[in-house]
């Protein structure tokens, strides 16, 4: 495997610190006009990529993207320019749905008419992609009057993808010891690789071009799992205070280390250093400690070094299988946070000999919902002609954009 190419560096946040996700989960904020609305509903979270007339350059007042991601994005592609338009990001809880529908209907509101699938004669539909768009299609029918026009789950996860690398300027990066790597990828050289997304659970997927994939495999342990299990173990309410109870924590506490089984001693004749871990949640077998003795800040610690360590390894596995180069980790479990990015690079690294590297992105949450933005780009690309692209690629573009759902003054619209 070849290291990636053409990287810019950008002082890393040390620690445990957790990077601007560019989206807010569950507050409602006042609405700007939206004139393009596209949803991803997940096990866990609710993800709504938009487009608005933005009337000023800041972004900080606006819903969604912070002031300083609004302007990241806005590097990469342009979306300022777009006659005024801007594309914003904002979660929800799935378990909160409730909430999601109230911020759509304010939305529609906003436009007093609702959305049209363009070229068709259906009222109210907008694009939905993930499980939610099946299981929640009767409640968005009832509650808002809206058809959710489904997409399949795993064409959206690769659509965001190819979207995001193949458009925006410095999304990928490498993660170690806090420090992100930026990473350049040729445009001409982005296939084949591994998209990992690690969402409630985690997907797997051999890209082989635009439109061209394989889901390869799969595993159940992800980011539900952290956060189900976590809420079990430490009584922890919610994904942030996990985290953050995580940051005080020690894995060693509760993990078996090599040495506790060898003595203090390395396992060199296969590789092992005393303080690699053997066995994950292996210390509380013994009976030395009474289990409410283990504090809830190591068990957080050791969970989340377990999930995406597990992640990393089967991910590499995985990439070694199909003679894959490139792993690009998405999905929201990532969010940006230090501790199970080192985790996850040094998995790979570690199981790879060296050889291989994970690649995060910067939209890492909103790959399946990004993969509507791509009508946005064409905009961008009308406005910014440099940017790396193919013909297959800009015809995927335009058969896309042939079935975009649009809704409002056509602000965003550039075909007609
Ligand atoms: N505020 C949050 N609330 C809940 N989970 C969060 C939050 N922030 C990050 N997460 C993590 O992100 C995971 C969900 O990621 P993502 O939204 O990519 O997946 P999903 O689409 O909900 O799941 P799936 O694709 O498996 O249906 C959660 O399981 C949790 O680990
Ligand atoms: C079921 C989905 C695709 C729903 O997003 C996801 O949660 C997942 O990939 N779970 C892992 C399932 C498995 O491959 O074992």
């Amino acid at each position: 495997m070849s290291k990636p190419e053409g990287k810019g560096r950008e002082g890393g946040r040390g620690g445990n610190s957790r990077m601007d996700c560019g989206s807010q989960t569950g507050s409602i904020p006042d609405s700007p006009r939206s004139s393009h609305l596209a949803i991803d509903i997940g096990g866990s979270l609710i993800k709504l990529v938009y487009c608005s007339r933005g009337s000023g350059e800041s972004a900080a007042d606006e819903n969604c993207c912070s002031s300083t991601e609004s302007a990241k994005i806005s590097n990469g592609i342009n979306f300022h320019s777009l006659r005024g338009g801007r594309l914003h990001f904002q979660t929800f809880e799935t378990s909160k749905v409730a909430d999601c529908i109230e911020f759509i209907r304010s939305k529609k509101t906003d436009f007093g008419g609702g959305w049209h699938l363009e070229g068709s004669k259906e009222k109210n539909v907008i694009k939905a992609t993930g499980g939610g768009a099946y299981k929640f299609a009767d409640l968005f029918k009832e509650q808002l009057d809206i058809v959710l026009d489904k997409q399949d789950e795993m064409d959206c996860l690769v659509a965001g993808a190819n979207f995001l690398l193949k458009a925006v300027h410095h999304e990928a990066f490498t993660y170690r010891d806090g420090v992100k790597d930026f990473v350049q990828i040729n445009d001409k050289d982005l296939f084949p690789y591994l998209l990992v997304n690690i969402g409630s659970g985690v997907s797997m997927i051999k890209v082989d071009g635009i439109g061209k994939f394989e889901r390869v495999s799969g595993t159940s342990v992800g980011g539900g799992t952290f956060l189900g299990l976590g809420k079990l173990l430490t009584q922890c309410k919610s994904f942030d205070e996990l985290l953050e109870l995580s940051h005080k924590g020690n894995n060693r506490v509760v993990d078996m280390l090599v040495g506790d089984i060898y003595g203090g001693n390395d396992y060199n004749k296969i590789g092992l250093a005393s303080t690699n871990i053997a066995s994950s949640f292996g210390k509380a077998i013994s009976e030395d400690k009474e289990l409410h003795e283990y504090q809830p800040e190591d068990i957080s610690r050791s969970l989340l070094r377990m999930i995406s360590n597990n992640i990393g390894q089967i991910s590499y596995l995985n990439a070694l299988r199909y003679g894959l180069k490139r792993i690009f980790f998405g999905g929201f479990f990532i969010c940006g946070h230090a501790y199970t990015m080192d985790t996850i690079s040094v998995a790979v690294h570690y199981w790879s000999k060296g050889e291989a590297e994970a690649l995060f992105l910067r939209h890492e949450g909103f790959l399946g919902a990004l993969a509507f933005a791509w009508v946005l780009w064409l905009v961008a690309l009308a406005s910014t002609p440099n940017v790396g692209v193919d013909d297959e690629f800009l015809a995927g573009i335009r058969g896309f954009v042939a079935g975009s759902s649009w809704v409002g003054d056509q602000n965003c619209k550039v075909y007609s």
